[in-house]
């Protein structure tokens, strides 16, 4: 095959992801598969060998730019796992490219928050797919990888191991992955976090939880490993009714805005007590995926003007 026959071969399967040079007889064939899931970056890399076999073909792709934002808490059961995937829905909702991982090895609940229980990933050359969700949102999960309950007497490293898988699955051109972390602030947490640094941390806390104490811990545990701390979300703050929608406030206001603010952290805002956010969380209906979302839209947003001024400066 003349070289030009297969010059023209290659660009009509890879059009401008190739870049041909000649090496003295032999053609290089430099293939861009920036932003292409490793699927269709195997299937252009064959179809570009079968066109020109003589060549030699080499691979690249930009590193995308990908932030982790680890969301955490200082204690278990205070909706920290209902906060991730919501939160990541509402920044996919609002353009960004996310993805989803469950770094609780306690008890991983996103495959049932995000309606996609029972699916494995599969995985190529060791590296995990992460599985499609119904609202836009791949996800990756410690409840994908172990059997309920066997995790849980892990140390520190070999937890930390099980993320790395998650945390470089082939996530594509996904720009935001929202990790949800094990709650506490313990060695497990820790060797995660200073692994796989992430951007920045949210904080979830209940109103009642919100002692300075907690908070303080969480913020000692995100600066010891040199994490910087997006805000805090309070969560279950306040009642709201589900006859009349009137928000009450059994536990008192204000207080994790205030203990925010002595500790010198942004306020992100509070997510109701609401018994319609249970329910739809249950049954895999995160309510960020509703078109009329006012309460986790905002959160979102100022998470991503948060990572928009973190790549500006
Ligand atoms: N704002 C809310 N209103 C009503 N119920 C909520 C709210 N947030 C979370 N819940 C419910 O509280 C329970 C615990 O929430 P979730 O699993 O998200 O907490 P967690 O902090 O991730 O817990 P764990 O420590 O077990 O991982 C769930 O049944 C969830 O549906």
């Amino acid at each position: 095959m003349s070289s030009e026959a297969m010059r023209a071969a290659v660009l009509s399967v890879a059009g401008s992801r190739a870049t041909i040079r000649m090496d003295g007889e032999r053609m290089g064939v430099v293939l861009d598969a920036t932003g292409l899931p490793p699927a269709e970056r195997e299937r252009l890399e064959a179809e570009v060998r079968a066109a020109a076999p003589a060549a030699r073909v080499i691979v690249t792709a930009e590193r995308v730019n990908r932030a982790l934002i680890a969301v955490a808490s200082g204690k278990g059961g205070v909706g920290k796992s209902t906060v991730s995937a919501n939160l990541a829905i509402a920044l996919a909702r609002a353009g960004h490219r996310v993805g989803l991982i469950d770094a609780d090895i306690y008890g991983p609940s996103q495959p049932r928050l995000m309606a996609a229980e029972g699916i494995r990933p599969e995985a190529i050359e060791k590296q995990l797919i992460p599985v499609p969700t119904p609202y836009g949102v791949p996800l990756l999960s410690m409840g994908q990888l172990v059997e309920p309950g066997r995790a849980i007497a892990w140390r520190g490293p070999m937890a930390a191991g099980a993320l790395g898988q998650l945390v470089e699955g082939a996530w594509g051109a996904a720009d935001t992955l929202v990790m949800d972390l094990p709650p506490g602030t313990g060695d497990v947490q820790l060797t995660m976090v200073q692994k796989y640094r992430p951007a920045g941390a949210v904080i979830v806390s209940t109103p009642q939880d919100l002692a300075l104490i907690d908070a303080t811990r969480a913020i000692d545990f995100f600066n010891k490993a040199g994490v910087p701390i997006i805000g805090l979300i309070e969560n279950m703050a306040g009642y709201a009714c589900p006859h009349c929608g009137t928000v009450s406030d059994p536990f008192g206001r204000g207080g994790a805005e205030s203990t925010a603010a002595a500790l010198g952290l942004p306020f992100l805002g509070r997510v109701p007590l609401a018994i319609d956010i249970r329910q739809a969380s249950d049954a895999g209906r995160p309510p960020a995926a509703a078109a009329d979302d006012r309460i986790f839209a905002p959160l979102a947003a100022q998470v991503a003007e948060w990572l928009g001024q973190r790549n500006r400066g």
